[in-house]
C-alpha cells in the first residue's frame, strides 16, 4: 500500500527562525504588563527600593511569606528581560534583583505604578477581547461599554470609589514628571495669567504644580466631573468645581487641559473647544497638552507609546476617540474659532498646543 504523501515543506516567513521567534514573543506580550501588575500588587518595587537602598534581593527575601518563591522569581526574570529589574547571579547561583532606572519609575508617591494598575484592572482588561468589534462596528459602543454592561469608562470610575481613587493616583503619577518638564521649558506660556482653569484637571496636581512655580497665577479652578472633584484633595489657592465640560466651562484668563481631547471623537472635541472659546476673553489662550501622532510610523519607544495609547483610547474610551496629528489639531482649533495655533515639543509624549482666541 502506498504511504501518504509527506506534508508540504514550510515556505516563506514561517520558515524564517527570526520571524518565528518574533511572532512568538508578540503572541505572549500580554505576560509583560500582567507580570508587572502582579509585582506591583505584591509590593516588590517598594520592597527592593527601601528609601533608595535598592539592594539586590532574592525572591525569597522580597516575599518571605511565600511557600514557593520560584514563582515570583519567574516574574522577575521575565521583567529583567524588559530592563525593569537587573538580575544579579551569585557564585552559588542565587538570583537577586535590583531596580533599573526604568524600574525606579514605579516607586515613590507619584509613580507610574498606579497607571500600570489602572490599565490592568478587571473592567478595563475585559474590554480588550472586543477590540475587533470596534473595527467591525465603528459607530457602535466602544469595547469598554460592550464588556461592562453599557457603562462608559468615566461613568464607571465615578460609581466605583476604588476605581475613582486609582484613576486620580494614576493621573497624578503620570502628570508630575511631565509637568516638571513643562515648567522647565514653558513657564513663560503662563505670563499675564491670573486665573487659570484646568478642564478635566482630575486631582488638581497640574494646577498645584503650576501655581507653585508661576506666582502670577493667583487663582486656580480645577474643573472635572462631580464625583472626581469630590475625591480630590484640598489645595491652597485652588477651587474645585464639578460639572460637565460639554455644558459649560468656568471662565478664566487662560484654560489649561491635559489628556482630554484624545479620549473624544472629532465632533465631541469640536464641542469642547467651542466651550473653551466661549469661556476665554479676547486674546486669551487654551493650553492643551496632548499626545500628537507622528506622520511616519517607526519602531521607536516614542512612536510605540503614542500608538499604543491610541489603541488604548479606542478600546476604553471612544472607538472614534484618537491620537491626532499636529495638523488635525490645528484644523480642530480653527473650526472652533481660534485664530492662532502653535505646537511646542518639549516632552516625548505630550505636545503643548496653544490655541489663541
Ligand atoms: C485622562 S484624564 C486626564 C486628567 C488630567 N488632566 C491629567 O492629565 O492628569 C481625563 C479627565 O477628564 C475628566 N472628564 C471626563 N469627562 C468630563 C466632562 N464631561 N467634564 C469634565 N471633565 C471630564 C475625567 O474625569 C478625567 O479626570
Ligand atoms: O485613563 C487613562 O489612563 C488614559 C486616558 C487618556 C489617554 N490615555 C490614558
Amino acid at each position: 500500500m502506498a504511504s501518504p504523501p509527506p506534508p508540504p515543506p514550510l515556505t516563506g516567513a514561517a520558515c524564517d527562525p527570526a520571524a518565528s521567534i518574533a511572532i512568538l514573543e508578540i503572541a505572549n506580550l500580554l505576560s509583560v504588563p500582567m507580570a508587572l501588575s502582579a509585582v506591583i500588587r505584591l509590593g516588590v518595587p517598594a520592597a527592593i527600593w527601601r528609601s533608595g537602598d535598592n539592594k539586590p534581593l532574592s525572591a525569597a527575601e522580597i516575599l518571605p511569606s511565600s511557600t514557593d518563591p520560584s514563582l515570583l522569581q519567574r516574574l522577575l526574570r521575565l521583567l529583567s528581560s524588559y530592563n525593569i529589574f537587573q538580575e544579579h547571579i551569585s557564585d552559588t547561583g542565587t538570583r537577586r534583583y535590583s531596580l533599573t532606572s526604568l524600574g525606579q519609575t514605579l516607586v515613590g508617591d507619584a509613580s507610574y505604578a498606579h497607571y500600570v494598575l489602572q490599565h490592568h484592572q478587571d473592567a478595563l482588561v475585559r474590554a480588550w477581547p472586543k477590540l475587533h468589534d470596534a473595527v467591525l462596528d465603528p459607530t457602535g459602543p466602544d469595547p469598554f461599554r460592550r464588556a461592562n454592561g453599557g457603562v462608559p469608562a468615566y461613568e464607571y470610575y465615578g460609581t466605583d470609589p476604588e476605581a475613582n481613587g486609582l484613576m486620580l493616583r494614576a493621573m497624578k503619577g503620570v502628570s508630575e514628571p511631565f509637568m516638571e518638564r513643562l515648567l522647565e521649558g514653558y513657564q513663560s506660556g503662563f505670563d499675564g495669567v491670573e486665573t487659570l482653569v484646568d478642564v478635566g484637571g482630575s486631582s488638581g496636581t497640574c494646577l498645584e504644580m503650576i501655581m507653585k512655580r508661576v506666582p502670577s497665577v493667583r487663582a486656580g479652578v480645577n474643573f472635572d466631573l462631580p464625583d472626581v472633584v469630590a475625591a480630590a484633595p484640598e489645595i491652597p489657592g485652588v477651587t474645585h468645581i464639578g460639572g460637565d465640560m460639554f455644558k459649560s466651562i468656568p471662565s478664566g484668563d487662560a484654560i489649561f487641559m491635559k489628556w482630554i481631547l484624545m479620549t473624544w471623537t472629532n465632533s465631541e472635541c469640536a464641542a469642547i473647544l467651542k466651550k473653551c472659546y466661549e469661556a476665554l476673553p479676547n486674546g486669551g489662550k487654551l493650553i492643551a497638552c496632548e499626545p500628537v501622532l507622528p506622520e511616519e510610523t517607526d519602531c521607536s519607544s516614542r512612536t510605540r507609546a503614542l500608538l499604543e495609547n491610541d489603541i488604548f483610547v479606542m478600546t476604553i474610551y471612544r472607538t472614534q476617540g484618537r491620537g491626532r496629528t499636529e495638523e488635525e489639531f490645528r484644523q480642530l482649533g480653527l473650526e472652533a474659532g481660534f485664530t492662532g495655533f502653535k505646537a511646542i515639543y518639549l516632552d516625548p509624549f505630550y505636545t503643548v498646543l496653544e490655541f489663541l482666541k
